[in-house]
């Protein structure tokens, strides 16, 4: 998917942004749309602040002249805009390509609103079908954690996996918090809450990228145009 389209759904997300709103700033190459075109607003004279959800959105919204704050400072926000991996019917989201999905989530669970911003080939039917779930893991105990997750995926019911992420490339991934990521393959997930509540009673799992009913509206761009989904419809 071109970025021109990427950014066109980011651009309907900053539409939605006043003067005088605390903003959760997502991560990911969508996010990254987002964030250069709010920059554009407040060099303009927009009045907001920013909350990053990763280092590196932190770092560009600083590029960006965009002011920035943090949830010490601010317990509420008015709107988080992020990307996804995976967006179902329901606007249930699998998040975490980019590894930053404690901090996306963290950052969501504190807004008033989540809007997601993503291509149209993020839709799916089903979460789990087409893309790994991200679980952000422990260091401590990481093989007992492993295996705990691979037990969760044998059992259920299609050939899934669990990888390390970036232990192929010898030099395992760490998250801006320290963490490492299992994706977690599990194929099509027929009850997510069900498999968050069993990954997150493992207690090396910090937290999974299933990201349920956390967003009311996805601006999702297609070849034909902008289409706005909204939970519930
Ligand atoms: O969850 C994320 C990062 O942790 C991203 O929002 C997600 O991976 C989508 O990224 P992109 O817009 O580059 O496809």
């Amino acid at each position: 998917m071109s970025e021109a389209l990427k950014r066109e759904a980011a651009g309907r997300a900053v539409a939605e942004i006043r003067s005088g709103m605390k903003v959760g700033l997502g991560t990911g190459s969508t996010a990254r749309h987002f964030v250069d075109l709010l920059g554009e607003k407040v060099r303009a004279g927009m009045d907001i602040v920013g909350v990053p959800t990763s280092e590196a959105t932190a770092s560009q919204a600083r590029e960006c002249g965009i002011p920035l704050s943090d949830l010490d400072t601010l317990a509420r926000l008015d709107v988080t805009v992020d990307g996804a991996d995976e967006i179902d019917g329901d606007l249930n989201l699998i998040k975490g390509a980019g590894g930053a999905l404690l901090r996306e989530k963290i950052v969501a669970a504190a807004s008033d609103a989540m809007i997601v911003i993503a291509d149209d080939t993020k839709v799916v039917e089903a979460l789990g079908g087409r893309f790994p779930l991200p679980v952000e893991v422990n260091r401590f105990g990481l093989g007992a954690t492993r295996a705990l997750v691979q037990r969760l995926v044998d059992g259920h019911g299609t050939d899934g996996w669990v990888k390390l992420r970036g232990e192929e490339a010898g030099t395992p991934f760490e998250t801006d918090g320290g963490h490492l990521i299992l994706d977690a393959f599990f194929g099509r997930i027929s009850q997510p809450e069900a498999l968050s509540n069993e990954l997150l009673n493992i207690p090396g799992v910090v937290q999974h990228g299933l990201f349920l009913n956390m967003c009311r509206k996805a601006y999702v761009a297609t070849p034909n145009g902008v289409e706005t989904l909204l939970k519930g419809n």
